[in-house]
């Protein structure tokens, strides 16, 4: 039965295969084109599948399709395991250095609400036999393309919500799985000619995140909640008619963690970091070419922003003032110095955080740090513009807490007690308390990373105490000063209308 069988399907494919030969050989081109569009109208009436192509190349300029890679992602985390034959690519930018995809020809079924789908990797070469030695693609004409299957009847969920939420779940694996940049801007001397552009970056791989930030625990989780509504506003924002963008201010004294938590918040949000060097921009001009420049799912950053550039005239006058009363570091003079020759101003600022051009692309976060906010003017960091404001100030007992577990892996010893009493009197940065406890030797056990701390702050007190006591003194000093000064302005005045009385000779 099965020999006889066998017989009979063979018979039938050469019969297929001479009638084959028949029409390529007999019939001219151009009937063939038309047979053969029949022939499909025909299978397509019976059949009742419907098929989508996604090429990986699109467009004029063969730009590889943005599509194209979302699938590819979308499949290799979904469903690729159940391929059978995989292909495995080193993927620029990510955080595992191999994906692995389907390979060519392979063919995996996905599932939407029920639906059953069919996803097949193809690859067709329209001339195979043509060495094309300028194609960057390939050397023969390579064709690559997603070919995605389903019955006629989910149309609608396919085409209207299936493709969608592939595209969007790919994108988002896709920005997981990349490594987070630290941008930087170029001068502009350098943002001509082959392949220069305004701004260069590293791969940012900053060891904080928030678990590491030492700070008071609830108003980490405040920042914590905000960034998450922050970053599932979308349609709130569009809703409100705002621009989906954040302002966050950070201020505190030196080493009390503000670029810390700038990293801590890239890393949570998986965002891109632009630093922007103000001093390095000429002018508005720039700016806004920078600005546009940065994408959407990025933190704009601008460090110290009180001396970053003078903002106004008034400002710098008073900023004059200061700088002959007290030694500048020399670090910072440096920065002034070149500030003088960027003439971006608070206007063309104020036309970055909130201007036309800043809403573009949208999700977007602006961070300025400070050391002295009550430099700053006040329209730059009114509410609006700078949404939240950040005050990052010296270690707490809750901050010690993380520094303890971060440091020297313990969370909680008898010497804790002291610690956070004397962190009560004290005015010592996070980065001190990270330095003190940091072991210098292996001998240095916990007990003496927490003792040596002890030590610190015990001085850190004294000192403030000696301060405290010199600034009262002077103060005394000062109000004694005043007193002196009027009595003596007292006396003169009655001196000279005693002279009047003896030179006018009467009372
Ligand atoms: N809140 C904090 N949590 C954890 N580590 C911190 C914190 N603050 C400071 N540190 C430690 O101290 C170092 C310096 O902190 P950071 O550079 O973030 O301070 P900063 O506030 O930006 O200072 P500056 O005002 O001088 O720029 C960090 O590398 C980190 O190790
Ligand atoms: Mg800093």
């Amino acid at each position: 039965m099965m020999g006889e069988l066998w017989g009979q399907m063979g018979s039938v494919m050469a019969t297929v295969v001479f009638m084959y030969t028949i029409f390529e050989r007999f019939f001219p081109p151009t009937i063939r084109d038309r047979l053969q569009a029949y022939a499909q109208k025909l299978t397509n009436h019976f059949n009742p599948y419907i098929q989508i192509t996604f090429p990986e190349f699109s467009g004029e300029r063969l730009k590889k399709s943005e599509a194209y890679t979302a699938i590819q992602t979308y499949l290799s985390a979904n469903s690729s395991q159940r391929a059978k034959k995989l292909k495995a690519e080193v993927v620029k930018d990510s955080q595992t250095p191999l994906v692995l995809s389907m390979d060519d020809n392979e063919e995996i079924t996905d599932e939407f609400q029920g639906v059953k789908v069919w996803w097949s990797a193809n690859k067709v070469s329209s001339n195979p036999q043509r060495y094309n030695p300028f194609s960057y693609y390939g050397s023969s004409d390579e064709k690559r393309f997603y070919k995605l299957t389903f019955h006629k009847s989910y149309r609608d969920i396919i085409t209207m919500s299936y493709i969608k939420h592939v595209l969007e779940e790919g994108k988002e694996i896709e920005m997981s799985n990349r490594q987070l940049k630290l941008y930087t801007n170029n001068p502009s001397s350098g943002w001509y000619g082959y392949k220069q552009s305004k701004w260069s970056h590293i791969v940012f791989e900053h060891p904080a995140s928030f678990e590491t930030l030492a700070m008071d625990q609830k108003r980490k989780e405040d920042i914590l909640k905000d960034l998450v509504k922050f970053k599932k506003g979308k349609d709130y924002y569009a809703k409100i008619g705002k621009a989906w963008k954040r302002g966050y201010l950070l201020y505190g004294p030196p080493g009390t963690g503000k670029s810390t938590m700038i990293a801590a918040i890239a890393k949570f949000m998986n965002y891109d970091v632009y630093d922007l060097e103000l001093t390095a921009v000429k002018d508005n001009n720039e700016l806004r070419k920078l600005l546009i420049e940065t994408p959407s799912k990025s933190i704009t950053v601008i460090e110290d922003i009180d001396c970053s550039l003078d903002l106004t005239g008034q400002r710098k006058q008073k900023k004059e003032e200061v700088e002959s009363e007290e030694p500048k570091d020399p670090m910072r003079r440096n920065e002034e110095e070149s500030s003088k020759s960027s003439k971006v101003t608070l206007s063309g600022l104020l036309n970055f955080i909130d201007g036309i051009w800043s809403a573009c692309g949208g999700e977007r976060i602006i961070i300025f740090t400070t050391n002295y906010v009550e430099k700053l003017d006040p329209a730059l960091i009114r509410r609006g513009r700078m949404d939240k404001h950040i005050e990052m100030s010296y270690c707490c007992y809750d901050s010690f807490k993380v520094l303890a577990k971060n440091y020297l892996d313990v969370e909680s010893h008898l010497l804790f007690g002291r610690i956070g009493r004397l962190l009560e009197d004290t005015e010592m940065s996070p980065a001190d308390v990270a330095e003190n406890l940091m072991p210098t030797s292996v001998d240095e056990d916990v007990e003496i990373c927490l003792e040596k701390l002890i030590k610190a702050l015990e001085k850190n007190k004294e000192e403030k105490a000696r301060k405290k006591a010199e600034e009262e003194a002077q103060k005394k000093l000062e109000e004694k000063e005043k007193e002196e000064s009027t009595k003596m302005k007292e006396m003169s005045k009655e001196k000279t209308r005693e002279n009047v009385v003896k030179e006018n000779g009467f009372c």
